[in-house]
């Protein structure tokens, strides 16, 4: 078996407020003079026993409060380039959500400049490609992420893409088909969150209305099989988050997760991490998770990370060098690797 850290891979489905550990947490409140209701570092930790994305999500927003100016949000992004580089991490698309910010007063235009500088230099330091997608938040109104999207004025050409995230249950996709179509003829990515804890008919809703190129999540399309049947036909590519879903109680443990059974189905499955900080690992960390509870196998692995490649919104040679690095690795042969390879002749 191959170290699956090392596997050359590409991550979509990733909120860069999400990888917000509790002592950088902490380190901004003090920087910042915001007061966090925790008193430790270890007792915040304990908070992450979620219920469901709801009482997720009420933690989530209300620890990025201590992310200010855009010093802050370029070391909280340079934090997690490095981890996730250290696991195999060649591509990114990463989610950010302006409105958690601007609601509490933070510009969107110092957002954007600190996630920037981070991922600008990740490109020219660690070699690791990225885009940027701005993601509107589904439980504020649909007339609002119009308004957000209206204002984005010199901020357009620094994003390269659209999702659509927080709480999914009575907000579904349809409410969001005019902004939808104006970031699509802006030439923008588009993609949405559905299918995480509401019903298949959200995933029909996000390809059907918001005509998005990816379905976030998407694990619930497993309740309807002529659902299952068109994303396979037409390859809708599935960033599929498994230690979220264990977290948030979408699925009861990793050894029960469908990720699999959904690659040997025929679906376009890619492996992603979602909010790191919070469910217990980065996309190495979640292949490896999937190695131990359900056997993952090389040529699994590096078939999602292949799908991982492929799906992503890397140009075309970037994908091609990657693809290379994952040829070079199945080549690999670990000590005590068994399978079809056979040493050569002396
Ligand atoms: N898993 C998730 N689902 C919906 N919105 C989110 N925002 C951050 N993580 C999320
Ligand atoms: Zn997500």
């Amino acid at each position: 078996m191959n170290d699956l850290h090392t596997l050359p891979k590409a991550e979509l489905h990733l909120h860069i407020e999400g990888t917000l550990e509790p002592e950088l947490a902490f380190e901004l409140a003090a920087k910042n003079g915001v007061v966090l209701p925790h008193e430790s570092v270890e007792e915040l930790r304990r908070q992450y026993d979620f219920e469901d994305l709801s009482s997720f999500l009420a933690l989530y927003y209300a620890t990025m409060a201590v992310l200010r100016d855009a010093s802050d949000f370029e070391r909280l992004t340079r934090a997690y380039l490095e981890r996730a580089a250290a696991q195999g991490l060649r591509h990114v698309d990463v989610f950010f959500d302006p409105q958690a910010h601007t609601v509490r007063g933070v510009a969107l235009g110092t957002v954007i400049d600190g996630i920037r500088a981070a991922l600008d230099a990740a490109r020219a330091e660690l070699g690791l490609t990225s885009t940027l997608l701005l993601c509107f938040l589904r439980d504020r109104p649909a007339a609002e992420a119009g308004q957000l999207f209206d204002s984005l004025g010199e901020q357009l050409p620094r994003i390269d893409g659209i999702g659509l995230d927080s709480a999914e249950v009575g907000h579904p996709p349809a409410l969001f088909e005019e902004v939808y179509a104006r970031a699509r003829a802006a030439g923008l990515h588009v993609v949405a969150h559905a299918g995480e804890e509401a019903g298949p008919e959200y995933v029909r809703e996000a390809l059907d209305v918001l005509r998005v190129e990816r379905v976030d999540h998407g694990i619930q399309c497993l309740q309807d099989p002529e659902l299952v049947d068109r994303l396979v036909a037409e390859q809708v590519p599935l960033t599929v988050c498994p230690l979220s879903n264990v977290r948030l109680r979408v699925v009861d443990t990793l050894a029960d997760h469908p990720v699999l059974d959904m690659l040997e189905r025929g679906l376009l499955v890619t492996v992603n991490s979602d909010d790191p900080a919070y469910f217990g690992g980065y996309v190495g960390d979640v292949f490896q998770g999937l190695r131990d509870a359900l056997g993952l196998t090389d040529e699994q692995a590096a078939a999602l990370a292949r799908n991982s490649v492929d799906a992503s919104f890397a140009g075309t040679e970037r994908r091609r060098e990657i693809h290379a690095e994952i040829t070079e690795w199945e080549g690999r042969r670990a000590p005590g690797r068994t399978g079809s390879a056979r040493p050569g002749p002396r």
